[in-house]
């Protein structure tokens, strides 16, 4: 089967895929595993595979916001895939999780739009519990400093604020940890089509006004926590592998 959007064919698809919303950071994962190669660059989405541990996966970059996001991971689905993990950054909301430490996400709540044109809104956005185990998992052995917290994160269509105030305090209040822009649309979509999904998120600032500065997302602090949940979500992905 052709995929229009993505550009690639079913049958070169493995089950299993780290997605991210950034081209260059999918090909710097790549770079990462044996025998890679790029399957297509169409639009924001850059696929590559090749072989981590062994285990033959694919990386694709999904760009920035749920509905391009979401046209990503459903074409994915389609040709096979089973197993997402998306590796990507995120604002935190909390003093003790800085810049450079890591989020990883077992559910999201659904502040975007894209989600409630697909079910109701008491549908909930939720991460496999077999791949948070196994992120959790890799991250206790993936070497590295820094924060790693486990919990839930939010889910906007907007990064920079307008008028109207984005709901970051009642957010914070109730224990979110962190916001993203594409995690509600790749839990939903996954649980919609039977596949499974997790992610994890390297903090690159803080996300609400009580605790925010200058955004500055290329410090060498991020860039050492995207490294490292690269590593771990590779790791993450050789240990589902194996338990199958
Ligand atoms: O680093 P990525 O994976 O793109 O993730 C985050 O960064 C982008 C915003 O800068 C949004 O896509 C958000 O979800
Ligand atoms: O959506 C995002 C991603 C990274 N950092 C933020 O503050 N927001």
């Amino acid at each position: 089967m052709y995929l229009p959007i993505l550009q690639i064919h079913s049958e070169d698809m493995p089950p299993y895929a780290i997605v991210c919303g950034d081209p260059r950071r999918a090909k710097a994962i790549a770079d990462k595993l044996q025998n890679a190669k790029e399957l297509a660059f169409a639009r924001e989405y850059r696929t590559l595979v090749g072989e981590y541990n062994g285990v033959r996966l694919a990386v694709v970059s999904h760009g920035v916001g749920s509905p391009g996001a979401a046209v990503c991971f459903e074409e994915l689905i389609r040709a096979g895939v089973k197993t997402l993990i998306r590796v990507g950054t995120c604002g935190s909301y909390h003093a003790d999780i800085p810049a450079g430490s890591l989020v990883i996400s077992f559910a999201a709540a659904r502040e975007e739009g894209l989600t409630k044109q697909l079910v109701p809104s008491g549908f909930p956005a939720v991460a496999d519990p077999g791949i948070i185990a196994a992120l959790e998992a890799a991250a206790a052995e993936v070497p590295g400093s820094g924060v790693v917290r486990t919990g839930i994160t939010v889910c906007y269509d907007a990064f920079f604020t307008g008028v109207e105030e984005l709901p970051h305090r009642k957010y914070k209040q109730a224990g979110i940890l962190a916001v993203e822009m594409e995690i509600a649309a790749l839990y939903v979509v996954s649980s919609l089509r039977g596949a499974r999904a997790g992610a994890i998120l390297a903090v690159d600032g803080f996300a609400d006004e009580d605790l925010s500065e200058v955004y500055d997302p290329h410090t060498d602090a991020v860039a050492q926590a995207v490294e490292r949940e690269i590593g771990i979500a590779l790791e993450a992905i050789a240990r589902l592998a194996r338990s199958e």
